[in-house]
This record gives structure tokens, C-alpha cells and sequence, in this order.
């Protein structure tokens, strides 16, 4: 394993703004950050991403004044802090059953439905907020499956800001709409799936109408880069060893980028030793799997997908834009990527509320793409595993009533519902 694409070079270049600043990931060319607004490279259009003079370490993180969350990792960070509700400090749950079950040495699930607004996305909005700040814009938008315009809706009106939402008509969960809606987002319904809604963000951005925080904003990713410090501390302070993997969905593959920024990160401080890197495995829904058709034929481009499908609809993604960001970051680390079906989601989601863990299909892809490579031998019996469930059960809660128990009509008599519950179901 090799782990390119190095966060920082030795020297600050003359445009950091106190030890930070903007790479290209690929060309390299540097950048101000904060100096004028910027999503991609102005000479390639390539990726941006933060990078520091100081990579973090964990001495850093426990001398911080935040004792958990997102901004326990400031060291990490453009900012010490940031719009906060505050996000992050996720648990790490036990599944026993499940971990029998699939057959690996431990399995733990890091929740990240119980953030503020129930998803990952919180992560990434307390910092892009944070820095939508700095740059003095008024404007903050973003085109979303759901879970991104719940995140930027509320972050947006804590932070006393605009908010406008893109959403694709008819394929978001009831949950998600609800939560934009409530927050003050100004909602619009694109006759057209998330990719196209992408495309409309990106163009209104770059006429200066609006400031994008989708993932493409690479201050989004420094944010949920966090979720991998935590795992790995969490983890590190229960079985004191880190995970040999960490299996996730991937839909416009930025928690896939994040993750592996934070792994390069703590190698390049001395933190993590190389051969402690967690394999990252993406998990896609069958009708939407762009990232796994990359990975199997060893593609170094995704090809983009215009037709997807599937009842995940928060991973229902073509055209994952972090990927010149995410590929390396499965290849490196040694993970790999794999498809599952609708049917496969909801029955993880099915075994994973039968533990008490209550999530919606996209989070459960992550669970189901473990088992399917547990049962084809790709993960072996005594790895330690990882996986990221990244948004709450409530957030689709038509997607749970399907998957769950029918309620069962009774008389209104006691003897009446003894007499239910000794007959047949
Ligand atoms: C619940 C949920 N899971 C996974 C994803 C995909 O995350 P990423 O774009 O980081 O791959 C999303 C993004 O929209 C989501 O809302």
C-alpha cells in the first residue's frame, strides 16, 4: 500500500493563511483559501483540498479544549471552531448478533444518524458554514438526495444565512423534505435526479448566485474527515488495536475522500503507522454502482451514470464527483468496492434494527456489503470491521414501515387482545 497523494508539502506555500491552504489534487497548483471563493482548480478544474503546514497528532487532539465532537479535532481544522449544534461524538455500537452472524473477529457500527440533523452531513456543514463566513457570502445552497438539505437548512439558519436547496422531485424521503422545510430552506423540486440537480448548483455557483456546500466544497470534507479520527480513538480505546477495515456507502463518494485524508493525515504526524491504515470499502446500491464498476474494471475515471435507481435514495448517484478523490483512497489502502441489492439493503436494515440500531437503506448498504463480501471470502474471519451507518432510521420512515411490522388491528377489550395474541400472526 502506498499512500499517495500527500496532504501537505514541506514547506507552507507563500498563499497558506495561518499554515493553511488549497491544493489541487490534480496538478497540484496552490490556492489562498479563504481569499475568494473557490471549488476546483483554476488552471485544471481539478479537486480541491485543504492542506496543512502541521498534519495533526493525537496529543494535539487530547489537549483540546473541546472534549468531544467535530471541534476536538480542531488541530485538524481551518478554524477552532465553527455553526455549531454541536455534531460528531457518534457511538460506536456493540452488534453482537450481527457480528456472529457475518462472521468476522469484532463488528462495531458507527452511527452517524445520531448527529444534530440525523446524518454524517452535520459534520461537514459546521465547518463549510464556518468558512461561508470568512468569505462573506449570504447565499448557501446545495443540490441533495435528502440529507444534505436537512444539514445546510438548519446550519444555515443558525448561522443567520440563505439557504436554497435543490432537490430531485418525488425521489427524496419524507424526513429529509420535512427537516428543509421546517429549517427555512427555500426548497426546489428539479423534474430530474440529483446529478442534474448537481449540475444547476454548480452553475449558479459559478455565476457568483450562491456559495455550494456539496461535497465538492472541499471544506464539507475536512469536517466529516472527523468521523474517522473518532472511529479510530473510539475503537483504539475499547479493543486497543484500530480496524483492520471500515466499510461505508458511497454515493458521491465524499466520506470515501474524507476518510482517506484523515488516514494520510495522522501517517504523515507519525500518529498511525501505514500498516495500521483501515481498508476502505464502498458500498453501492446495484442500480446506482458507478464507483464499483471504476473499482472492478480498474478504471482510473468513473463513468457517469445517467439512468440510477434504487430504493436508497440518499446513494441514488451517477456521477460521484469526489471520485479522482475516493478512487485512490480504496486502491491505497487495499480496500475494495462492491454492488448489493435493494432486497440485500433492507434486510441489513431489518437485522440492524433487530439490535436496536435503527437506520434508513443507504446507512444499511454498509452492513450488506460486508456480509456479501464475508460470504464470497473477501473479508476474512478475523478482521475487525467497521461500519458507518450514515443516516437515521426516522429520516425515511416510509422506507421503515415497508421493511418493519404490519400494525395489527384489535378490539377495543383486553380479553379481545388476549385473544389476538393467542392466535395466529
Ligand atoms: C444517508 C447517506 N448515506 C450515504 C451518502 C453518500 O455519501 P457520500 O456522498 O459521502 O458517498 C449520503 C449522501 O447523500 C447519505 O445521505
Amino acid at each position: 500500500m502506498s499512500m499517495e497523494l500527500s496532504t501537505a508539502a514541506p514547506d507552507a506555500p507563500a498563499v497558506a493563511d495561518d499554515g493553511v491552504w488549497l491544493a489541487c489534487v490534480a496538478c497540484g497548483e496552490t490556492f489562498a483559501p479563504f481569499e475568494t471563493v473557490r471549488y476546483t482548480c483554476d488552471d485544471c478544474d481539478g479537486l480541491l483540498e485543504a492542506r496543512y503546514a502541521e498534519p495533526p497528532t493525537w496529543a494535539e487532539f487530547e489537549a483540546s479544549e473541546v472534549d468531544r465532537g467535530v471541534w476536538r479535532y480542531a488541530a485538524a481544522l481551518p478554524f477552532e471552531m465553527g455553526v455549531s449544534l454541536p455534531e460528531g461524538d457518534t457511538p460506536l455500537h456493540e452488534v453482537p448478533r450481527l457480528e456472529s452472524e457475518i462472521g468476522v473477529s469484532r463488528l462495531r457500527i458507527k452511527h452517524e444518524g445520531m448527529n444534530p440533523t440525523g446524518s454524517f452531513k452535520d459534520r461537514g456543514m459546521t465547518v463549510g458554514v464556518r468558512v461561508a463566513k470568512e468569505l462573506g457570502v449570504d447565499r448557501l445552497a446545495c443540490a441533495s438526495t435528502g440529507n444534505t438539505s436537512a444539514a445546510l437548512a438548519a446550519y444555515g439558519g443558525r448561522g443567520g444565512m440563505e439557504t436554497l436547496v435543490l432537490l430531485p422531485a418525488g425521489k427524496v424521503a419524507a424526513g429529509k423534505v420535512a427537516q428543509a422545510a421546517l429549517h427555512g430552506a427555500r426548497i426546489l423540486e428539479v423534474d430530474g435526479n440529483f446529478d442534474a440537480c448537481l449540475d444547476i448548483v454548480q452553475d449558479l455557483a459559478e455565476r457568483g448566485e450562491a456559495y455550494l456546500l456539496n461535497s465538492l466544497n472541499p471544506f464539507r470534507l475536512e469536517g466529516q474527515k472527523t468521523i474517522g479520527f473518532e472511529i479510530l480513538e473510539q475503537f483504539r480505546d475499547e479493543e486497543g488495536r484500530f480496524p483492520d477495515r471500515i466499510v461505508l456507502p458511497v454515493g458521491n463518494a465524499g466520506n470515501t475522500a474524507a476518510l482517506y485524508k484523515c488516514f494520510r493525515e495522522l501517517v504523515q504526524s507519525g500518529a498511525l503507522d501505514e500498516a495500521d491504515v483501515p481498508k476502505l470499502t464502498g458500498v453501492q446500491a446495484e442500480g446506482a454502482a458507478p464507483m464499483v464498476e471504476a473499482i472492478e474494471n480498474d478504471a482510473d475515471e468513473v463513468r457517469r451514470w445517467d439512468e440510477v435507481e434504487t430504493r436508497a435514495t440518499a446513494i441514488r448517484i451517477g456521477n460521484p464527483v469526489n471520485a479522482p478523490k475516493a478512487l485512490p483512497g480504496i486502491r491505497n489502502t487495499g480496500g475494495t468496492a462492491v454492488a448489493v441489492s435493494d432486497e440485500e439493503i433492507t434486510g441489513a436494515q431489518r437485522a440492524l434494527a433487530a439490535e436496536g440500531v435503527g437506520v434508513e437503506p443507504a446507512s444499511a448498504a454498509s452492513v450488506a456489503g460486508l456480509r456479501k463480501l464475508r460470504d464470497e471470502g473477501v473479508v476474512d474471519d478475523d478482521e475487525a470491521v467497521v461500519c458507518l451507518t450514515t443516516g437515521h432510521l426516522l429520516k425515511d420512515p416510509d422506507a421503515a414501515a415497508a421493511a418493519g411490522n404490519d400494525p395489527e388491528s384489535v378490539p377495543n377489550d383486553t380479553d379481545a387482545v388476549l385473544a389476538h395474541l393467542a392466535g395466529e400472526r
